[in-house]
């Protein structure tokens, strides 16, 4: 591992237990089916896909909420394991999609910033715990006088200012954004999408964003994962991926986002059916059954993602 490397994912895999009562047994769900990612200091990695790919799953091994079921995961070199996760956990922070949600409702600003202080510095004194929220509060563009008020107060984007500030308050290396500004106004979209990469610069912070919405990955990201079924199909540069996308499912997730030029020509791409149950993936490609380049290769064989910077899990990559 080189020493520009923060965080990496060998293998990744985690698998759940479905279903299963008296007379039959639970069926293996793989949500995660082997993923692998190296994610750089001050670099925003952008996992894009549809509901139901394994985004949320990959989210909650990043951070230690749950194990893998297999593959390793490491932070700064050391195994991300249960054992390690309590030195770990203080170093890679979540902000969620609903800042509604992620606030308690009852405890004023200042409280809700210094909570991640008092269970983790308990040396740290009072004042000096008001210090560093105050601190945090003007860096995501707050005011001192919010430190009392109570989240009903703000806004949704103000709201999410306050999550991401919650999230710094232990000095995080990595910071996990799950569809951070999905709940919020277009308007107010960009003004957070500024704020994190301003944030980025400043701090250092390596991002693994989480994203549905290609529109606002252009922006932020610097490497795209793309992922179907739980699995890696294509993966790269932000330029690679926009630029010239390989996989047919990244094509058409491209083609049904609105074009930064939008008078070049622009067909839309409209993919076959629903995401097919994660029970009813074949040994074959998983996106055969929605794929308008469809071979009989395709049905029998899983295309293999190679390790090259730009790379397409599919036996016919390109246009
Ligand atoms: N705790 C669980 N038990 C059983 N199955 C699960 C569990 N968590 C997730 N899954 C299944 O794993 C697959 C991946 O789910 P996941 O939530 O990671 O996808 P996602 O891409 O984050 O979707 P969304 O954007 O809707 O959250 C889905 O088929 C989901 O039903």
């Amino acid at each position: 591992m080189t020493a520009e490397t923060v965080m990496s994912a060998t293998g990744l895999k985690r698998d759940y237990d479905v279903g299963g009562g008296l007379f039959s047994k639970p069926r293996v769900l793989h949500a995660v089916a082997g993923v692998d990612f190296r994610l750089s200091p001050r670099k925003t990695l952008a996992v894009v896909g549809e509901s139901g790919c394994g985004k949320s799953t990959l989210a909650r091994m990043v951070t230690m909420i749950e194990a893998p079921t297999a593959g390793t995961l490491t932070l700064d070199s050391t195994d991300m394991v249960p054992e390690t996760w309590p030195q770990l956990r203080q170093h890679v922070q979540i902000v969620f999609q609903d800042p509604y949600g992620s606030l308690n409702p009852r405890q004023r600003v200042g409280t809700i910033l210094e909570e991640p202080l008092v269970i983790n510095r308990p040396r740290m004194s009072s004042a000096e715990r008001e210090a560093k929220a105050r601190e945090m509060l003007g860096l995501v563009g707050l005011r001192p006088e919010h430190y009392d008020r109570y989240p009903h107060m703000f806004s949704g984007g103000q709201r999410q200012r306050i999550a991401i500030a919650r999230a710094l308050m232990l000095d995080p290396k990595v910071l996990v954004l799950d569809e951070p500004v999905s709940a919020l106004d277009l308007s107010i979209q960009s003004a957070i999408i500024n704020l994190l990469v301003d944030l980025q610069d400043r701090l250092d912070l390596a991002y693994l964003f989480i994203s549905h919405d290609l529109s606002v990955v252009r922006h932020l990201a610097d490497d795209v994962m793309v992922m179907y079924l739980g699995r890696v199909v294509e993966r790269g540069a932000k330029e690679a991926i926009f630029g010239a996308p390989q996989h047919p499912y990244t094509q058409a997730l491209l083609s049904a986002t609105p074009k930064a030029d939008p008078t070049a020509a622009h067909e839309r791409i409209k993919l076959a059916g629903e995401l097919p149950s994660p029970f009813d993936v074949s040994d074959g490609c998983p996106f055969a059954p929605r794929c308008w380049k469809v071979a009989d290769k395709c049905r029998r064989e899983r295309p293999a993602l190679s390790d090259d910077a730009h790379a397409a899990a599919c036996f016919f990559p390109g246009a």
